[in-house]
């Protein structure tokens, strides 16, 4: 579950007469989410929703994540829109915490994404690069290669604890990205997380994203191939080709790739699975169960890691 911190019906009732959202009707925690807790609002103006910053999210960060929704609102992005205050601030305090309201979006996050969904994502992920790429801000990626060092060296001893060989194997990997990674391609803002829990659909069609909390500047194909991983694979972990040429042909209707990201895509999908399974890794080893952290299977992205490793070339993501 997530929502970590209780806040009090008369202390969220004076906090939001600082907002322009009219008079506390109804509000309840929302169980989906990981990071931080939040609420949905009902109001005399309307649904909101409510977040407190948990530890996980640095606050110095928030300015940067909550000034890029409202970018890429202004530059017709569906994505939340940070609610003003009355004294022309973004960020309060309940209970303790920081504290931001944001627009509602309609919509419902997929289980079992079609590949019809999947060239929406793919779309909407361009389009996100493009309106990004005037946004004043910058932040680096924490979750680059030397993230992934910090999150593998508290993790290394205990690796084959979940997967026999995996120690060796994440290791051999990490020479080959300290010597290879792509640095050269084009790059701008990402959301870094794209994954179905969040992004909203109407029926077919893509109604919003959201959780634009590890956004970063990065590389574009790497956020395309973190797409691949979170969109394309199926339960059995095969990767389903109909739905990455989906993703790739939407992509590059809005924005096409140039010959060097195809051709660093199995690198960037391999190190993109990696990052995702060391943070699984991590949780599932550190964090003590019955907590407040929802763990995510490792091993999943351990599948995903040996499969970019077998590609031979990008058409067999479903490049044309
Ligand atoms: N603007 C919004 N409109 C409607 N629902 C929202 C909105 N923002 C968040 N939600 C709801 O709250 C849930 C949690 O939000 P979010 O993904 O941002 O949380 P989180 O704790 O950062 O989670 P995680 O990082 O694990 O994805 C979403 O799954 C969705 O149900
Ligand atoms: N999308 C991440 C969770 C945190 O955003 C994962 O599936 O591991």
């Amino acid at each position: 579950m997530a929502v970590y911190t209780d806040v009090a019906e008369g202390e969220l009732g004076a906090f939001l007469k600082h907002y322009p959202v009219g008079d506390l009707l109804s509000y309840k925690g929302i169980a989906e989410g990981t990071e931080n807790s939040n609420f949905l609002l009902h109001t005399s103006s309307g649904s909101y929703i409510l977040t407190l910053y948990e530890k996980r999210v640095e606050k110095a960060d928030l300015p940067f994540f909550l000034g890029l929704m409202g970018h890429l609102a202004y530059k017709g992005v569906s994505c939340p829109l940070p609610v003003t205050a009355h004294d022309g601030s973004v960020i309060g305090t309940l209970a303790g915490r920081p504290a931001v309201i944001i627009t509602f979006l309609e919509g419902l996050s997929l289980r079992r994404p079609t590949a019809t969904h999947c060239a929406e994502v793919g779309k909407a992920l361009a389009q996100l690069h493009l309106a990004g790429a005037d946004f004043s801000m910058t932040r680096p990626n924490a979750l680059a290669i030397d993230g992934w060092r910090k999150l593998w060296d508290a993790a290394r001893d205990r690796a084959d604890e979940v997967e026999p060989g995996l120690a060796a194997e994440v290791d051999a990997d990490f020479a080959d990205f300290e010597r290879n990674w792509p640095k050269d391609l084009p790059q701008g803002i990402i959301h870094a997380d794209l994954f179905p829990d969040n992004v909203f659909f109407l029926g077919e069609k893509l109604s919003g994203l959201i959780d634009f909390y590890f956004a970063c500047d990065d590389l574009y194909a790497y956020d395309v191939a973190t797409c691949l991983n979170a969109w394309c694979f199926e339960k059995d972990f095969s990767f389903n080709l109909t739905k990455g040429k989906a993703l790739l042909a939407g992509y590059q209707s809005v924005r096409p790739l140039s010959d060097q990201e195809k051709a660093a895509l199995p690198m960037l999908a391999r190190g993109s699975a990696l990052r995702f399974m060391l943070t699984r890794l991590y949780d599932w080893l550190t964090v003590p169960d019955g907590g407040l952290v929802m763990k995510r299977d490792p091993t999943e992205y351990i599948r995903r890691m040996r499969f970019h490793r077998a590609i031979k070339s990008p058409s067999e993501y479903g490049l044309a």
